[in-house]
């Protein structure tokens, strides 16, 4: 199952994910100076990245959002990127926080799960009920596919919905009863779901409580670095249980910014990785 492999990467590795949200404005000018398109910078500035880190972190996260803005040059370059994160042997998560009526949830799952989109884990949003996620499930066990539903966001509107009280209990805690419930026939080796969720590290409090609650749930954890988590918030929980992998995008697909723009700003970003991956491990 997918997510026996996520959790080997990221005990052998690290549990770094690595996020691509690749804006146009990060490229080095080694790159944006190209006579190429868009897509194929973008890409060539992907590949690259994962070139230089495959050996260290667990997954890449790419967030379609940065894609879908630039059009069909944008879709093209978040198509070779997913096929590049698989054909290089590592584990591509399409953040695309899908969500619909059974009938259109059943596109999404095509869309997703396989052609020029094919990831093996998506993030989906799960807050209209079973019907939305059911639609996704022949993919978990017919082509070991994973999915990550959003339970406790890391944005600071989160307690707006998931902290109001329904029947004494809060709304997020009715999702996670929900996700354990729908992951239940999906428990690979690892003894996690192939359904697991997003908890934001900027609610390392409401985290720690969750990986207790769920001990089979393994969680995308997003929030690290540009939002303000750091590998102390992480220290508790991942000592009791390797249970998450955690995303940071800007804090290091950016980090050869004001250093150079010459082709050298692919090891600055492994560095920051591992900088990332010291910063977590060294609690445990
Ligand atoms: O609760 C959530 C769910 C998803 N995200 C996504 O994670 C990355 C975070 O990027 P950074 O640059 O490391 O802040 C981004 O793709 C978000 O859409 C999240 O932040 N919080």
């Amino acid at each position: 199952m997918i997510i026996d492999n996520l959790y080997n990467e990221a005990k052998g590795k690290s549990p770094v994910c690595l996020g691509l949200d690749t804006d146009e404005s990060y490229l080095p000018k080694c790159i944006s100076d190209l006579g190429e398109g868009v897509a194929d910078k973008i890409f060539k500035f992907n590949k690259d990245i994962v070139d230089h880190t495959k050996d260290i972190v667990s997954c890449y996260k790419v967030q379609i959002a940065y894609y879908e803005a630039l059009g069909l040059e944008g879709m093209k370059a978040y198509a070779k990127t997913m096929d590049y994160i698989r054909e290089s042997g590592s584990i591509s998560i399409g953040d695309i926080k899908r969500g619909d009526i059974a009938a259109t949830g059943e596109k999404y799952a095509t869309g997703h799960f396989q052609g020029d989109f094919e990831a093996d884990i998506i993030t989906v949003n799960g807050y209209m009920g079973e019907d939305a996620i059911s639609p996704f499930y022949p993919y978990l066990k017919e082509k070991g596919k994973g999915l990550f539903v959003l339970l406790r966001t890391s944005n600071k509107s989160a307690v707006d919905l998931q902290d109001v009280e329904a029947g004494g209990q809060k709304v997020y805690l009715h999702m996670g009863d929900l996700i354990k419930k729908w992951g239940e026939g999906f428990i690979g080796e690892s003894g996690f779901s192939s359904i697991g969720s997003v908890v934001g590290l900027t609610y390392p409090d409401e985290f720690y409580m969750l990986s207790k609650t769920y001990p089979n749930m393994f969680f995308l954890v997003p929030g690290y670095g540009a939002q303000g988590g750091t590998g102390k918030d992480l220290a508790r929980i991942l000592k009791e249980s390797a249970c998450a992998v955690v995303n940071s995008s800007r804090g290091l697909i950016t980090a050869h910014k004001n250093k150079t723009e010459d082709t050298d700003y692919a090891q600055h970003i492994r560095n920051a990785a591992l900088a990332m991956k010291g910063d977590i491990t060294r609690w445990l």
